[in-house]
């Protein structure tokens, strides 16, 4: 059997004196970065490294291995015998006998690596995205959905009860909604109610809260503001809900107010505005009722 040398390694074996000068390649130089060992051997390693490898290889390398004897994993690049640029992973040894004994290995892959990582990164941060998107939001009206609100909602609560402002919460049910359904088919019930998500969003504030919490019921929370805005807010609404036409005739809500005033949870401040809007319904429909406490 052939006696082991450095020749057999798969990475490139270089030695060098303290002043950089080389003293020995294997043949890992001569087939794979094509250099004919006479061009490199008794010359400075400062002919194999490009401008920026050549300054971090003189100002850190050398100085670290003289002190430390040993440098790991260094990313440098070198050229080949044709000035083609290779980036590798270099390791070192300041060996007691005055020589540097040196390990490169072909990093050629590494950029392409770093490549796929970022891109494998952006794409779990795209669908990450999109899934929070989707467990906020209600699918077809793109507004929140009943968790989402109810989260956000808290919050707001919990800012206002600091703040001492005042904060209204709306809830309204399209008027007999089963009616277009039935009359219409379930694609033009869902149009109206996609009409409707746009044009809410469209009118309301950055800071209001719009959900879609049940099949034609919506809540809207408004942070700051007053029950005479709050009412002030309610006869807009009536009258851009008008412009969502359905077979020629305007589209119609009943709507529930709850003004917060008191400490109350969510929940709590969500039905006085359910039952508020019943109340609406009792009293013929398409109008605003306010949540009296008794
Ligand atoms: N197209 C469509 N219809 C829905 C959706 N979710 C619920 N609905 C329908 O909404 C209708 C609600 O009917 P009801 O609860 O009787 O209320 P209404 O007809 O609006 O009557 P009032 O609220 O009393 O004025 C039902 O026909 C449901 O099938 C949806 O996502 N798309």
């Amino acid at each position: 059997m052939q006696k082991p040398t450095p020749d057999h390694f798969p990475c490139g074996a270089l030695v060098t004196n303290s002043s950089r000068v080389i003293t020995y390649v294997n043949s890992y130089f001569t087939t794979e970065l094509l250099w004919i060992p006479g061009e490199l051997i008794g010359k400075s390693t400062d002919v194999i490294f490009t401008q920026s490898s050549k300054i971090f290889f003189q100002t850190y390398l050398i100085p670290t291995l003289l002190h430390e004897k040993t440098c790991e994993e260094m990313q440098l690049i070198i050229f080949n015998a044709k000035g083609v640029r290779i980036p590798v992973t270099v390791n070192a040894h300041y060996s007691s006998d005055g020589c540097i004994y040196w390990s490169f290995f072909n990093a050629s892959k590494r950029d392409q690596l770093y490549d796929e990582l970022i891109k494998t990164r952006e794409t779990l941060e795209e669908q990450a995205e999109a899934l929070k998107l989707l467990a906020s939001t209600d699918e077809l009206t793109e507004l929140l959905n009943r968790r989402e609100m109810s989260y956000r909602g808290s919050l707001v609560l919990e800012q206002a009860a600091r703040s001492q402002q005042s904060v209204s919460l709306l809830m309204f049910d399209i008027d007999y909604f089963k009616k277009i359904n039935d009359a219409f088919g379930h694609v033009e019930g869902d149009r109206v109610l996609q009409e409707l998500g746009q044009k809410l969003k469209a009118f309301c504030r950055q800071t209001d809260l719009v959900a879609r919490v049940g099949g034609e019921e919506f809540l809207i929370l408004l942070p700051d503001t007053d029950k005479t805005d709050t009412l002030l807010f309610c006869q807009r609404l009536h009258q851009l809900i008008a412009t969502v036409m359905v077979d020629n005739k305007p589209l119609t809500v009943s709507i529930g107010v709850s003004i917060y005033e008191n400490k109350i949870s969510f929940t709590d401040f969500y039905a006085q505005a359910d039952k508020a809007v019943y109340q609406a319904k009792n009293l013929g429909r398409n109008r605003t009722e306010l949540y009296q406490t008794q």
